[in-house]
């Protein structure tokens, strides 16, 4: 079997975390790339090595100097977050599917990278103000990190026909549903 590629993007909010959970769960074959970031850990939620590789600032430019980096962007100012070249060679020589849970412009770049290996999904909320009500629920975030995420949304969403498949997630159980349907295609073909 040809390892494939999956690269999930969304305006912050939107669900996509959700729905690659939900999918890893569900299809064995398919291994989350655990990114590379400078953003402290979720306290009592996150873990090193399973969630992200949490690193310092010099870590962080460390691999990138070394090429390590297969992408990676400054998502939010002064916080950056990359994917590990290391990350994709282990799952496709386990036999597996990598699905990545990465920013606008990351995902982009990966598909370029990657080309008909990949699959590019780009998951969206009804509206802005669907994506705010959502991370204020979340309540992960600081009110400025929260304006962050909110105000970068808008700019994101003009990049969605950039992505080869468009989902918009507003009951949960029917994005599950056909999230897993346009995978599970891709990954058969
Ligand atoms: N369809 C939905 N209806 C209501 N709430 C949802 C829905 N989908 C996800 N959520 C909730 O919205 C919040 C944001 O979801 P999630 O963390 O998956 O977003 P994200 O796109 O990964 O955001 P970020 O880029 O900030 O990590 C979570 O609390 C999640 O449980
Ligand atoms: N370009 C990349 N973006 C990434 C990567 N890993 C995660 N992300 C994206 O960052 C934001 C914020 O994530 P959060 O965990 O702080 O909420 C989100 O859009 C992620 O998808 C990566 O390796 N490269």
């Amino acid at each position: 079997m040809t390892g494939k590629a999956i690269i999930f993007c969304a305006p912050s909010g939107a669900g996509k975390t959700t729905i690659v959970k939900h999918l890893i769960k569900t299809i064995p074959s398919l291994k989350f790339s655990i990114s590379a970031t400078t953003r402290a850990p979720r306290g009592g939620v996150e873990e090193h090595g399973k969630d992200y590789y949490f690193l310092s600032e010099q870590e962080f430019q460390s691999k990138l100097a070394q090429n390590e980096l297969l992408e990676w962007q400054e998502v939010y100012e002064g916080t950056y977050y990359g994917t590990l070249r290391s990350e994709v060679e282990r799952i496709w020589l386990a036999g597996n599917h990598v699905i990545f849970d990465v920013d606008v412009i990351g995902g982009i770049n990966l598909k370029k990278a990657i080309g008909d290996r990949a699959l590019s999904v780009f998951v969206n909320a009804e509206s802005v103000e669907v994506l705010r009500e959502r991370l204020e629920n979340r309540n992960t975030e600081s009110a400025e990190s929260l304006e962050k995420r909110v105000g970068k949304a808008a700019e994101e969403m003009k990049y969605a026909d950039q992505f080869d498949y468009v989902l918009i997630n507003r009951e949960l159980t029917d994005a599950f549903a056909e999230a897993e349907q346009v995978v599970n295609q891709f990954i058969s073909s």
